[in-house]
């Protein structure tokens, strides 16, 4: 079990996360949804000890997560990774097992049974000798997908998986969502946007600098919830888009 109680951020002063408190138990896939700026992005960071919290805690099996984060696996925004740094898939996706090989050791035959394992599952084995930089936005998303099924976690964070990449990919995540759910993992997975993938989350989070609903996707995607978190409700695309008979 996650627990995340009042965690709250401020950058020089100014809210980027108003206390925001959940649990999620394990074998669950958990989506993050909230307009630009909403503070999808500073959750997971604060989660993670990687910006200052003003206040809360986040504990992970009643123990503090930062203690354990050899235990977490990250993927964060494309526009956080330099794609011009001249690495390989096959070493991005390496990197996930230096922990355990330590820096200055040659992976032995396990790690690169994890690593071929992990690159097989998202179907980029075939690339494994090309730079990033040289892969389609898609692609390189499944590399950081693959690194982090490497790094064998038992939490997954993701922010924003779906920007940029094609609609094989997007299906390719979602199976590995959906495998990883079936080992008992907990996955938490920001996006501005959903669509129809809405149908693939356990549960959602809609976001707005404090938590303001948190539940089912068919609970939480009401007109109510949405004016609230962007101030429009049936005009919001995002409404238009969803389509709540699929869940009867
Ligand atoms: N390093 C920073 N310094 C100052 N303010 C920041 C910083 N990072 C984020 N913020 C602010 O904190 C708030 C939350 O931002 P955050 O990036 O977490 O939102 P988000 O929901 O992930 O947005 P997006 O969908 O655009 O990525 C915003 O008002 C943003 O301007």
């Amino acid at each position: 079990m996650l627990e995340v109680q009042c965690l709250a951020v401020n950058y020089r002063g100014v809210s980027g996360l108003e206390p925001v408190s959940f649990q999620i138990a394990n074998s669950q896939v958990v989506g993050i949804i909230g307009p630009n700026g909403a503070g999808k992005s500073t959750m997971m960071k604060a989660m993670l000890g990687l910006v200052p919290k003003v206040s809360g805690s986040v504990q992970y099996c009643l123990s503090p997560l930062h203690q354990q984060l050899q235990k977490v696996a990250y993927v964060p925004q494309r526009s956080q990774i330099d794609w011009d740094y001249p690495i390989t898939v096959w070493n991005v996706v390496m990197m996930a097992r230096t922990r355990q090989i330590g820096w200055f050791r040659t992976p032995g035959k396990a790690a690169r049974e994890i690593v071929t394992s992990a690159l097989e599952q998202v179907e980029m084995l075939a690339l494994k000798h090309r730079r990033i930089g040289e892969l389609s936005g898609g692609q390189q998303q499944r590399v950081f997908l693959a690194r982090a099924l490497a790094q064998q976690a038992e939490i997954l964070l993701f922010d924003e998986p779906f920007t940029g990449v094609d609609k094989k990919t997007e299906a390719i995540i979602f199976d590995v969502f959906s495998e990883l759910r079936s080992l008992g993992k907990i996955l938490l997975v920001s996006s501005h946007e959903w669509g129809q993938a809405l149908h693939r989350l356990d549960r959602l989070l809609l976001l707005n600098k404090c938590l303001i609903a948190d539940g089912s996707p068919q609970q939480v995607m009401t007109p109510e919830n949405l004016h609230r978190a962007y101030g429009t409700s049936l005009q919001n695309p995002l409404y238009q888009d969803w389509d709540s008979s699929l869940f009867c």
